[in-house]
């Protein structure tokens, strides 16, 4: 029952007034909803609430969710209970109109604003079918976000009309973990139809989805005809129902097992070859590098160095060892401090490594995997998984084309890099929080939920005792207003997070159970082949996904302590950097990772500056978990699986720290880690898993 969701399309009739339109759709729900009690999601056409046309728009536009058109939506599904996809409207927003699909909640919150991204502008000479002649363009501005909403147990990718024309809307929506795309709809009558069902069958089966398409009815008196035809296309790529022409509504039971059952006999998403072409959601402006740059930068750059080509044989050992002193074999290591510095072909061929470096098996749980990769697709993804090569040579050559407009280039090395100047410790903080946000939302909502409980108090003293920290080592710093203000929107969580968001990411917790299930399993393997490497990597996964599995409706007060430590971080940064950058350098120095960690200078302080604030906030950390009485109950039932592994809470600490290397890549993160655990005796005495370096460390 749980994956079924019954739906109701309505092709109504439009007229001149908004408020009759209005009326007649609100009427038409309840009484379908009435006559279906069963009925879950009532779908609205495409400008269900004023006659489409170019010449209406600016007349007819209202604001997004407090115009009459969004309040009788919202009103209604919060007295039926349902979702409601709400056709579209015009919305207007300061000086500029958009054509918008609302998406409402059950408890009548807004939970998707779809801004059309493809706006219609076609010019179909008559002699073809009568010919069209529009240009939505010319009036209305396009959005550029992918909607996605959650409506009971799916996920529902949003797109208006035209949109459903672009498959690579509808493989992001895939991509994104959604089993049904929607898309209301006033399709024009010339088009209707050679393409209407065409395009709709044809997203379907690309994308192995079900997809929903509602029209208003045809009326042959209006400006503007629409197709009708509204229609419900199972992943099969079947017409499950279709409408006419007129007035019609729909009601029709989707069962979501059939996305399932064609994905697993016709597996073409796990076929795909993503080492060839990408499908990816850019952030907006950001641009594909051109053709020719390749030379362009070949020109450039120091030709002095060349790369040892992908035939060189050390398999998985650490992806960033590529560089080789032209000749001199592998002894030698080119010495790079920025990826900007890199080749076109150094940086592909170092996404080729890191991508390579990936067992794919391992992630086999598509749903876990769809989930982590969809989320803005972070390099440094909460779950520890590498995004896709491809979408790495992206990544990495826009790097090289722009590092100082890159966006992913703080999701990337310069996370970590950026936290070694001052100028950059804001952002540092800003990615450190957007990282765990979504987290932190959880808690808060939590806490709101539940009422009365001490967590975000707990929360709010870690944040005010670091505060008071940073205000003893420095008169003021950009750390600190940033988190007067985040201690400020945690203290009003409903100010800076949307309850409703944060229910439909959060609810479904399923995800970290199936993750944690996943990972026992693969400790289990690695253990018998007694790969140390692998355990630690396992390990570090079980315990994130033990955390996340176990915190479902408990406070993660681990993330508070995982967030002291960013804090710290920063905190060891601004206080080392000012004040004494040369013992810092070597203290570096003396950590003598071997050669091929010196491709990034960067990474080596990296590492240092890992073993510093560990032991800080271990010491905050181990005092606020045996505080009595309340937190160590917390830890009652992790304790007993920790135990099954022997691993206790401090080893699981550690542990945690480790994932952000293995984030980092995987060989890499095996190198700096353990040479790091070489240094750092608190740390070689947990992990005295038996890893061996080929040259032992020594400090000067
Ligand atoms: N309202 C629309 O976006 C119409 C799109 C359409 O008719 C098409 O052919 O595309």
């Amino acid at each position: 029952m749980a994956n079924k969701l019954t739906i109701a399309l309505l092709q109504l009739p439009v007229g001149g007034e908004v408020a009759s339109n209005v009326r007649r759709a609100v009427d038409s729900v309840r009484k379908l909803k009435a006559e279906n009690p069963k009925l879950q999601l009532a779908i609205l056409p495409e400008s269900f609430n004023a006659p489409y046309g170019q010449e209406h728009f600016p007349k007819f536009a209202e604001q997004v969710p407090t115009g009459p058109t969004c309040q009788a939506l919202s009103k209604l599904a919060r007295e039926l209970g349902i979702y409601i996809v709400g056709g579209s409207i015009v919305e207007r927003e300061g000086t500029k109109l958009y054509n918008t699909c609302t998406v409402w909640a059950p408890n009548g919150s807004l939970i998707g604003r779809h801004r059309k991204i493809h706006l219609f502008t076609m010019s179909i000479e008559p002699a073809n079918a009568g010919g069209v002649e529009f240009d939505e363009a010319a009036v209305l501005t396009a959005g550029s976000e992918p909607t996605v909403v959650q409506i009971g147990q799916q996920k529902v990718g949003v797109g208006i009309c035209h949109d459903k024309r672009f498959e690579e809307l509808a493989r992001i929506y895939r991509n994104m973990g959604c089993s049904m795309l929607v898309y209301p709809s006033a399709f024009c009558i010339c088009q209707g139809p050679m393409h209407w069902e065409l395009l709709q069958r044809a997203r379907a089966t690309d994308n192995q989805v079900f997809v929903v398409t509602c029209s208003p009815a045809r009326d042959n008196m209006s400006g503007y005809v629409a197709y009708g035809h509204s229609m419900v296309v199972n992943p099969w790529a079947q017409v499950q129902r279709e409408a006419g022409e007129g007035c019609e509504f729909i009601v029709e039971e989707i069962d979501f097992d059939m996305v399932e059952q064609v994905r697993r006999q016709i597996p073409i998403f796990k076929q795909r070859r993503t080492d060839v072409y990408a499908t990816t959601k850019l952030s907006l402006g950001q641009k594909l590098a051109p053709s020719g740059f390749e030379q362009a930068i070949a020109t450039k750059r120091n030709q002095s160095w060349s790369m040892a080509t992908s035939k060189l044989a050390f398999g998985a050992s650490i992806a960033l060892v590529l560089w080789v002193w032209a000749g001199a074999g592998y002894g030698q290591v080119a010495f790079v401090r920025h990826l900007s510095e890199l080749r076109i072909r150094e940086l592909k061929d170092l996404a080729v490594r890191m991508q390579n470096s990936i067992n794919p098996e391992k992630y086999a749980c598509e749903s876990y995997f769809d989930y982590v990769c969809s989320r803005n697709r972070p390099l440094f993804s909460i779950m520890g998984h590498m995004p896709q090569m491809s979408e790495l040579i992206q990544l990495l050559t826009e790097l090289q084309n722009d590092p100082a407009q890159f966006e992913a280039k703080q999701k990337l090395l310069d996370f970590f890099i950026s936290c070694n100047s001052q100028h950059a410790l804001e952002d540092c903080y800003r990615e450190t929080f957007e990282y765990f946000k979504p987290l932190f939302g959880y808690i808060v909502t939590k806490n709101m939920t539940q009422g009365g409980s001490h967590e975000l108090d707990d929360f709010l003293g870690v944040l005010e005792r670091f505060v008071a920290r940073t205000h003893r080592d420095r008169e003021s710093n950009p750390i600190l207003d940033k988190l007067a203000t985040y201690k400020q929107k945690f203290k009003t969580p409903r100010v800076y997070f949307h309850a409703g968001d944060l229910d439909r990411e959060y609810r479904n917790l399923r995800i970290y159970r199936e993750s944690y299930e996943h990972n026992i399993r693969n400790l289990e393997l690695h253990r018998k082949q007694n790969s140390t490497y692998e355990m630690g990597v396992q390990r570090t996964m079980l315990d994130w996904s033990m955390y996340l599995f176990q915190s479902r409706n408990k406070p993660m007060s681990y993330y508070y302590a995982t967030f002291t430590v960013h804090l710290y971080m920063m905190l060891f940064n601004v206080r080392e950097r000012q004040r004494d950058f040369t013992r810092f350098r070597e203290e570096v120095e003396c950590l003598r990772l071997p050669q091929f960690v010196n491709v990034l200078d960067e990474a080596r302080m990296l590492a240092v500056i890992y073993l510093k604030s560990f032991r800080a906030a271990w010491i905050d950390y181990s005092a606020w978990i045996s505080a009595p009485p309340h937190n160590n109950g917390i830890y009652d039932q992790e304790n007993g699986i920790l135990q099954q592994y022997h691993l206790d809470n401090k080893r699981i600490f550690f542990t945690l720290y480790a994932q952000n290397f293995c984030e980092f890549g995987k060989d890499l993160a095996e190198h700096v880690f353990y040479l790091g655990l070489k240094q750092n005796k608190d740390f070689f005495d947990i992990y005295s898993c038996g890893f061996q370096t080929e040259n032992p460390m020594s400090c000067v």
